[in-house]
């Protein structure tokens, strides 16, 4: 049943500080989203300037990744559009459905089980959370989502939540072969060979896998999902389920545009993230995207981001540099970087400025 919130209703408390999440707003059966999730105008998404010429981002058969023209496929996607999907990379289709059932059954818990999973968590690698950074946001994201670090399939057996361990864990050992195997052919062309123990920490020394929870919004026009932003990993990669909502920045000559990302049954969405940008001296880019709420359904989805270990220093990689390419970013130490990109909220891609040399 439709309702209005009272005028001593406390969103905030009731979102953040309670842990009922956006969730458990919606699922009051408000009909119309309180102030508190209303973007300034500059910051709603325009579906007018949706690009209908370029219909949708590449998407590469990954069942032959030693091919040199499905890895030239790939670097050319990295390198100018910052975003493709694959497919036959592997990962049995019946994983990724049991993965998303259990994101549900995550979400569909009764708060106080869910609450264990807030700020005091038990573990440090387990978090449930809502917007991006509520604290640094004037105007709240319609999300919530569940983070949890991946360190090692026992420290994950362990601490993360039994309605999706099983499921999580299974799906993490899958991904981490199709993400090296991404990584070697993105690294192969900027001349590294091999990835290697020291190199792979600065790479994908710690991987998140989040759970991300977009309820249904009776005002999706006037919010955000995920507002604009690039990801700070070094590449991401992302399973949605078949509601859509996705859209990635496109430049164009004349105007830029936003592009859907189609869901595709058993593809998973890859993007390069500012550490690849970085490290790769611009050769690759990380591109804005933005995740736009949905009025008649829930959507899911799940990412992993991809990360360097806290300690890494990041900078443009020296076999890059061996020509004589001029930096254009500085050295800068990953946990610092990604600080900086978690005391403000989303703003396109301006955490990518930290890391850049003013010449
Ligand atoms: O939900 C999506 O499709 C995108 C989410 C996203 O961009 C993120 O979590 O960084
Ligand atoms: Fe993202």
């Amino acid at each position: 049943m439709a309702s209005a919130l009272s005028n001593s209703f406390n969103v905030t408390e009731f979102v953040v500080n309670q842990g009922n999440g956006v969730k458990g707003l919606a699922d009051l059966g408000i009909e119309a989203v309180p102030q508190q999730y209303i973007q300034p105008l500059h910051e709603r998404f325009d579906s007018s300037i949706t690009n209908t010429q370029h219909s949708t981002i590449p998407i590469i058969d990954f069942s032959n990744s030693d091919d040199p023209l499905v890895k030239e496929a790939i670097c050319e996607a990295a390198a100018n559009w910052g975003f493709f999907q694959i497919v036959n990379h592997g990962i049995p289709i019946d994983i990724l459905h049991g993965l998303k059932a259990s994101v549900h059954r995550f979400f569909d818990l009764p708060v106080p089980e869910k609450r264990k999973y807030l700020k005091d968590s038990p573990s440090e690698s387990v978090r449930l959370a809502t917007s991006f950074s509520p604290r640094a946001e004037q105007v709240l994201e319609w999300k919530d989502y569940l983070m949890m670090l991946y360190v090692s399939e026992d420290e994950a057996s362990a601490s993360w939540p039994p309605e999706c361990r099983h499921e999580a864990i299974e799906y993490m050992k899958r991904a981490e072969i199709v993400i090296k195997r991404l990584l070697q052919v993105l690294l192969d062309k900027l001349n590294v060979k091999e990835i290697d123990k020291e190199n792979e920490h600065m790479l994908m020394g710690a991987m998140r896998l989040n759970f991300n929870y977009y309820p249904k919004c009776p005002n999706p026009e006037l919010t955000a999902g995920v507002g604009r932003h690039s990801d700070i990993s070094t590449i991401t990669v992302l399973l949605q389920d078949d509601s859509g909502g996705l859209f990635v920045h496109r430049e164009g000559d004349i105007t830029d545009s936003w592009i859907h990302v189609p869901p595709v049954n058993g593809a998973l969405v890859i993007n390069v993230g500012d550490v690849l940008q970085i490290m790769s001296n611009d050769l690759y880019k990380s591109v804005e995207h933005r995740a736009v709420p949905n009025r008649n359904t829930s959507r899911i989805s799940i990412p992993i981001f991809v990360n360097p270990e806290p300690q890494a220093l990041i900078g443009p990689l020296p076999q890059v540099l061996e020509s004589g390419e001029r930096p254009i970013y500085k050295q800068v130490k990953y946990s610092d970087y990604f600080s900086h990109f978690f005391s403000k909220p989303h703003d396109g891609k301006k955490a990518i400025e930290f890391a850049k040399l003013h010449v």
